[in-house]
């Protein structure tokens, strides 16, 4: 299954919810002969194989939405406009990013008749574009070793992500220290070792409750010793005490750029995509307590809130390196803008 189809079938909820809503829209007052649109109470009898695939259009009659005279068509006017939006913010795009994206796809076309598929290929381009600048890889320096602050709300994905990340890197030939920083609890040092395992890469640890500052520091060291390509520090993810969280992040880099002033060359934020509008506030009050380079979006799989990292991108133009799409190692791929849009909106291949 190409990567496409499988972030599709993932994010079905999300383009199903989406799709469905443009059928009613389109639907409310369609100029149209077809019969179902004309009686939408009444079951239409399944067409037979053969029919339907006569109507199929191609691949590019389909992007571009011409999918035959019987397509239900709506008249684009503010009304519809308005539905639109309001499609757009219930599929967690929040009010800016919805209004941002009709306006610009009203843009000269207002009185036009627009059918479902031509307003999903719209909305699909105009989500691609906003998502295009934010869709770069992590960057890798020349640095050695390069280190990477990871941070994230407990839960978010955090560990799963420098596990897979450390696999990614290590099957690339780099050499990779992970460096459990949220010392006080035990239960994640225990997950990031049964990553680090998984991945092939050490695991540094310190006893529970210990400096997080500390170990840093330690495996920074290790990591110069052994020559080492990229240095994880996993942090603690806890923002009930923001101050306590804030002052504990500081220290960390204050600790490791005694050792390399650069550091960290990155500081990635992992946010878990099924927390729709909230992944916005943790992107504001990180951004506030550390210098977030780069975001990773875990657990797009099976999310009908995929919505969301448009308006993140919309918002904050922060790079999106990677997405998470499941819980194995490999289920971590780099953002595909355009495939992402389509999924989104559920433009069929
Ligand atoms: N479906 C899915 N689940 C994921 C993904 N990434 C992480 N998870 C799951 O989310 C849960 C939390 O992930 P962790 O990596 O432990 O999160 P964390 O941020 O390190 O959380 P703490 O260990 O509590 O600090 C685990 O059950 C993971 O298997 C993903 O991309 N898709």
């Amino acid at each position: 299954m190409s990567f496409f189809s499988k972030l599709k079938s993932r994010l079905t909820r999300s383009s199903s919810r989406l799709e469905e809503g443009l059928e009613a829209i389109v639907a409310e007052s369609a100029e149209t002969e077809a019969p179902e649109a004309a009686a939408p109470e009444a079951p239409a009898p399944a067409p037979s194989a053969p029919a339907e695939e006569a109507r199929k259009p191609g691949f590019l009659g389909r992007l571009l939405g011409r999918t035959g005279e019987e397509a239900p068509r709506r008249v684009l006017d503010d009304a519809m406009l308005e539905s639109l939006e309001e499609l757009l913010i219930t599929s967690d795009m929040g009010v800016d990013t919805a209004l941002r994206v009709t306006a610009n796809l009203a843009e000269g076309r207002m009185g036009r008749k627009l059918s479902v598929p031509e307003i999903k290929a719209l909305l699909a381009a105009e989500i691609a574009r906003i998502m295009e600048p934010v869709a770069r890889p992590m960057p890798l320096y020349a640095k050695r070793p390069q280190v990477v602050l990871v941070v994230g709300v407990n839960g978010s994905g955090k560990t799963t992500t420098i596990g897979k990340l450390a696999s990614q890197f290590r099957a690339a030939g780099k050499t990779v220290v992970i460096a459990a920083g949220d010392t006080f609890r035990a239960a994640a040092v225990e997950q990031l070792k049964v990553w680090g395992e998984r991945a092939g890469v050490p695991v540094l640890t310190a006893p529970e409750g210990s400096d997080p500052a500390s170990l840093a520091f330690d495996a920074m060291t290790k990591a110069q010793e052994d020559g080492a390509d990229l240095l994880m520090i996993d942090t603690a993810g806890r923002l009930q005490n923001r101050a306590d969280l804030m002052e504990e992040l500081a220290k960390i880099v204050r600790v490791i750029r005694k050792k390399d002033p650069d550091a960290p060359h990155n500081t990635l934020l992992v946010l878990d995509a099924t927390t729709g509008q909230n992944a916005l506030s943790q992107v504001e009050i990180f951004s506030k307590i550390a210098d977030v380079s780069g975001l990773v979006m875990t657990k797009l799989d099976g999310t009908a809130k995929g919505g969301v990292l448009v308006a993140l991108a919309d918002k904050f133009g922060l790079p999106i390196h990677a997405i998470g799409v499941g819980e194995q190692i490999d289920d971590l791929a780099p953002f595909d803008p355009e495939e992402f849009a389509r999924a989104l909106v559920g433009v069929e291949d």
